[in-house]
């Protein structure tokens, strides 16, 4: 249930700037898509949102900036789930994913039967319930992937960022992975943004789509609106077609030469 207006945000690393001047706003319970080429600073994008490296420009949450939040406020108004997180591999998943709880613990720091049954539920719609008590160091990297993520749902923040959730993961998981986001967002309202290269699978979820190319805003709007050949041609040196699934759905298809 929050509303994410990010204006003016620009980003990069020590010397180099890598974002310019980005702005956009993702109403409660939207789903905006980042794509764009390599480099294109999708992930930096994601990581200024969450004021996690060097940025100019506002990011507020339901109106109010992020930077002003405490830190147990914030958690629970932004989660991120990084492309590459840095795991504590000796925690078992479960507990692992009840990390994803602590802003909601009380004063005792404890979890108690609501968290352990968020924890459960997400173990078991993301697969991971047979690996509840596995160390998260003997994963695959596509179980690795879908604990990272539950650990991220398990914030139940209002606005949850995505750095490509899918990669590693087969068709099936992500598939299922995407389609619980898509509850949270309907059920509870979730605002996610989401960087992901699967044009198909982030035209099929995203509401809307926000085309970043050389760290600036080159195209946003509908799927429709940004996935055109001529766009994708241009942004991408890319040769592809889009074709329709039966229910009308773009599938974004590589064209050999
Ligand atoms: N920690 C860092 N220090 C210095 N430069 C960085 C750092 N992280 C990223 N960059 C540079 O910033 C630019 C954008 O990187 P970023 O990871 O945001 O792109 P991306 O669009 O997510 O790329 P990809 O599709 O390859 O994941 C790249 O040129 C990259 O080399």
């Amino acid at each position: 249930m929050s509303t994410l207006e990010v204006h003016g945000l620009s980003a990069g690393y020590r010397r180099s700037t890598v974002i310019s001047d980005v702005s956009t706003t993702v109403d409660t319970g939207g789903w905006l898509g980042i794509i764009g080429p390599n480099g294109s600073g999708k992930s930096t994008l994601l990581k200024a949102v969450a004021g996690l490296v060097r940025h100019d420009g506002h990011v507020l949450v339901d109106g109010r900036p992020l930077a002003s939040l405490r830190r147990r406020e914030r958690a629970r108004a932004l989660g991120y789930a990084p492309q590459i997180p840095q795991l504590p591999i000796g925690l078992t998943v479960t507990d692992y994913v009840l990390l994803g709880r602590t802003p909601h613990l009380g004063v005792l720091g404890r979890e108690g039967p609501t968290d352990l049954d968020v924890v459960r539920a997400l173990l078991e719609r993301l697969d991971l319930t047979r690996l509840a008590d596995r160390a998260l160091s003997t994963l695959s990297g596509g179980e690795r992937q879908r604990a990272v993520l539950a650990r991220a749902l398990a914030q139940r923040a209002g606005v949850l960022l995505l750095d490509e959730p899918t990669t590693g993961l087969d068709v099936g998981h992500a598939q299922a992975l995407l389609d619980l986001v898509d509850e949270l967002r309907r059920e509870l309202g979730t605002t996610v943004v989401m960087t992901l290269h699967d044009l198909t699978l982030a035209a099929q979820y995203a509401e809307r789509l926000l085309l970043l190319d050389e760290g600036r805003v080159a195209a946003e709007g509908t799927p429709a609106e940004v996935l055109t050949p001529a766009i994708l041609a241009e942004r991408y040196t890319a040769r592809v077609t889009v074709l329709h699934t039966p229910d009308g759905a773009p599938v974004i298809a590589p064209v050999r030469a």
